[in-house]
């Protein structure tokens, strides 16, 4: 069966909620889902799965949370070839470098040589009707790209 593991990153919830429907998703298109917060897990358990995902927010000036350095640090020394990724995650479009945590996850899960299997999603704040199904659709790119993989 289909693995899925997805990480995430969140201080207030709204990430945590992205990744909980990006879950729910995969488990109705009838994937194995193992979700994770970030500093619960390596990202070494990517290597486990068939589909790795990411959902980071936003800090400082657009930076990675601290919290979430280790795994940004690491993924880019795994080989994750013939793996499927997608990054996804919350930001505010008040600040200047908006949701560009998501930006830097997928680069380094392209340094790791894993292959983007849907388009990096930003979501304003939380999650509403129209993210959701945008959430919907990334997971089924997701399922998509890892079975013609
Ligand atoms: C101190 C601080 C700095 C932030 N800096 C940024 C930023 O540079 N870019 C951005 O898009 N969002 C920034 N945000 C907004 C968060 O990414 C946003 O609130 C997000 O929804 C938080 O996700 P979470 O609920 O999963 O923790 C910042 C928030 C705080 C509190």
């Amino acid at each position: 069966m289909t693995l899925a593991k997805i990480i995430y990153g969140s201080l207030t919830g709204n990430t945590e909620e992205i990744a909980d429907i990006i879950c729910e998703a995969l488990e109705n298109l009838n994937i194995e889902v193992e979700i994770d917060e970030c500093t619960q897990v390596d990202a070494a358990e990517f290597s486990n799965a068939d589909i790795c995902v990411i959902a980071a927010y936003t800090y400082d000036e657009g930076t990675i949370p601290d919290e979430m350095l280790d795994l940004y640090e690491d993924l880019q020394e795994l080989d994750l070839s013939g793996k499927v990724f997608g990054v996804c995650g919350s930001g505010d479009t008040f600040y200047e470098h908006y949701a560009t945590a998501v930006d830097k996850f997928e680069e380094a899960f392209l340094v790791a040589g894993a292959t983007k299997g849907a388009e990096k999603i930003k979501v304003d704040l939380a999650a509403e009707k129209e993210d959701i199904q945008q959430l919907g659709s990334f997971a089924s790119q997701l399922v998509a790209a890892q079975q013609s993989a």
